[in-house]
C-alpha cells in the first residue's frame, strides 16, 4: 500500500517527506520535484516570506539514476532561512541568556523571532495546540500547523504523478475557480492538462483572464484593507480507469479518501466532489450522468456532475473534486483575543502574513489529490515494477473491453 508521511517544522532546518510503496521503475528527477516546488510559490497574494525563502531539495532514498528502485523514497527540502532561526527552533538545549527577548542585537526582527507567542490568533492552531499540549508559548504548535509542511506534500505529490502517468496516463491539473467574492463564470471552460503553462503564468491560476484580473483586485483591496481572503480550487485528472476504489469498504471509497486528504490541508474547510452542492438541490432526472453508451471499454456519458466517481469507484470520467480555503487567520487588522500568559483582552499576534493562500492551495490541493489516486491505481493493479504494474492494468482493462464488446 503506498503510504506517504512528513515531518519538520516552518521554521526548522529542513522538511522531511516519505513515501513507502512506490514500484521500481518510476522515471522521476530532482528538477520534476524542483519545478512543483516552484509552482506551489507561484500566485498573487502570498506574504514576504515567499519571496526570499527557498526550497533547498535532496533526494536522500529510493531514487537511483532517475528510476525509483522499490525502496522508501526520502526527500530532503531544507530551509535557506535556517541560519536565522536556529537558536529559536535548535533541537538542543540552547543557554538561557540566548534566547532573552532581546538576544542584544537590538534588531527588531530578532526580538520578534524570539518572543514567546502568547497571543493566540482565532483561527490558527495556537489556542487549542497550546492548551492540549501543555506549552506556555504557542511557537511549537504554529511550527508545525503551519502550511509551510505543504512543499513536502507537494514534492511527494510529484512522485505520485510519475507513477499516474507512467502506469497509467493518468494526468493532473489544478485551477482556482474562487477568490473571495469573485468567480469564475458557469460556462467557462474547464482547463485540461495542456493548460498547465498558461495556468502558471497567471497570476491566480484563474483560466479567464476577466475574472483574473477581477481577483487580482479583490486581493489587492484586502490587502490594503488589512484583510485577508479565502476561495475555492479545482482540481481534475484525466485518464482515470473505471474502478479505482470501492463501494465494499466505507473507508476505502475513492470520495471518501480525496475527501479525507484535501481536508486534512491547511485551511481547507470543504471539500465538493463533482458539483456535490449543487445536485443537492437539483430534483434526480436532471443531478445524475446519464450514460449514452458503452463499447469496447468505453463509456459515454452526457454530463460529468459526479466529478467521475459513483459508488466510491471511478467510473472512467475525469475525477474532479473542490476544496474551499478560509481567508487566512493571521488578519493584518488583528481580532480580538486573549493573552495567554495574563488572561487579560489582547489581539491575535500579527507579525506579517500572506493575503490568502488559494493560489498555491490549487497546487496543493493537486498533490493531494494525486497521492489518493496513486495509493488506489497501485491497490487496484498491484505490482512491485512500473512494468507489472502497467501490465495487470492492461489485463483488467482488456476484460472491460472483452465484456463490453457486443456482437450483433
Ligand atoms: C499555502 C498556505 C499558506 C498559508 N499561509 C498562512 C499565513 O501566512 N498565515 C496564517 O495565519 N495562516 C496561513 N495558512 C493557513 C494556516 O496554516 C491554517 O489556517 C492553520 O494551520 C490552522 O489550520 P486550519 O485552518 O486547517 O484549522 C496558510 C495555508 C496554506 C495552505
Ligand atoms: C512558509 C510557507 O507558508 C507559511 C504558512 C503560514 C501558516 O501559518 O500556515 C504562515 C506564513 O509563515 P510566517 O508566519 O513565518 O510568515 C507562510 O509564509 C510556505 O508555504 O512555504
Amino acid at each position: 500500500m503506498l503510504r506517504w508521511m512528513t515531518a519538520g517544522e516552518s521554521h526548522g532546518e529542513a522538511l522531511t517527506a516519505l513515501m513507502e510503496g512506490a514500484p521500481a521503475g518510476v522515471a522521476i528527477t530532482s528538477a520534476r520535484i524542483g519545478s512543483a516546488l516552484a509552482r506551489r510559490r507561484l500566485g498573487h497574494g502570498r506574504g514576504a516570506r515567499q519571496r526570499f525563502e527557498r526550497d533547498e531539495l535532496s533526494i536522500i532514498g529510493g531514487i537511483r539514476h532517475g528510476l525509483t528502485i522499490g525502496s522508501p523514497i526520502a526527500l530532503r527540502i531544507g530551509n535557506s532561512e535556517w541560519p536565522k532561526w536556529r537558536t529559536v527552533m535548535s533541537a538542543d538545549p540552547v543557554p538561557a541568556e540566548d534566547l532573552l527577548i532581546d538576544a542584544g542585537t537590538g534588531d527588531e526582527r530578532e526580538i520578534a523571532r524570539n518572543r514567546p507567542l502568547t497571543r493566540p490568533r482565532p483561527g490558527h492552531a495556537d489556542l487549542p495546540g497550546a492548551l492540549k499540549y501543555d506549552l506556555p508559548d504557542a511557537r511549537p504548535v504554529l511550527e508545525r500547523a503551519s502550511a509551510r509542511e505543504t512543499a513536502a506534500r507537494v514534492a511527494l505529490g510529484a512522485v505520485a504523478e510519475a507513477i499516474l502517468e507512467q502506469i497509467a496516463g493518468i494526468r493532473l491539473v489544478s485551477h482556482v475557480v474562487r477568490i473571495g467574492e469573485v468567480r469564475l463564470p458557469a460556462g467557462a471552460p474547464t482547463p485540461t492538462p495542456e493548460d498547465v503553462e498558461r495556468l502558471d503564468a497567471d497570476p491566480v491560476r484563474c483560466v479567464d483572464p476577466a475574472t483574473s484580473a477581477a481577483m487580482v483586485e479583490c486581493i489587492d483591496a484586502a490587502r490594503k484593507d488589512g484583510d485577508t481572503l479565502g476561495g475555492v480550487v479545482e482540481v481534475i485528472a484525466t485518464g482515470v480507469p473505471i474502478g479505482l476504489g470501492t463501494h465494499t469498504v466505507a473507508a476505502s471509497r475513492l470520495d471518501a479518501r480525496l475527501a479525507g486528504e484535501l481536508m486534512s490541508i491547511q485551511a481547507v474547510k470543504g471539500v465538493e466532489i463533482g458539483d456535490g452542492f449543487e445536485t443537492a438541490g437539483l430534483p434526480g432526472s436532471q443531478a445524475h450522468d446519464e450514460i449514452l453508451a458503452l463499447a469496447d471499454g468505453a463509456v459515454t456519458r452526457a454530463s460529468n456532475r459526479a466529478g467521475g466517481i459513483e459508488g466510491g469507484m471511478s467510473n472512467g470520467s475525469p475525477i474532479r473534486v473542490r476544496a474551499a480555503y478560509k481567508p487566512i487567520s493571521t488578519v493584518p487588522r488583528a481580532l480580538r483575543s486573549v493573552d495567554l500568559a495574563t488572561g487579560e483582552p489582547a489581539t491575535g499576534l500579527h507579525q506579517r502574513s500572506d493575503t490568502t493562500a488559494v493560489v498555491p492551495g490549487a497546487v496543493i490541493a493537486q498533490a493531494a489529490t494525486a497521492l489518493v489516486l496513486a495509493q488506489a491505481l497501485l491497490d487496484k493493479t498491484g505490482g512491485d515494477s512500473v512494468t507489472e504494474c502497467a501490465g495487470n492494468l492492461r489485463a483488467y482493462t482488456e476484460r472491460i473491453a472483452e465484456r463490453t464488446h457486443w456482437t450483433a
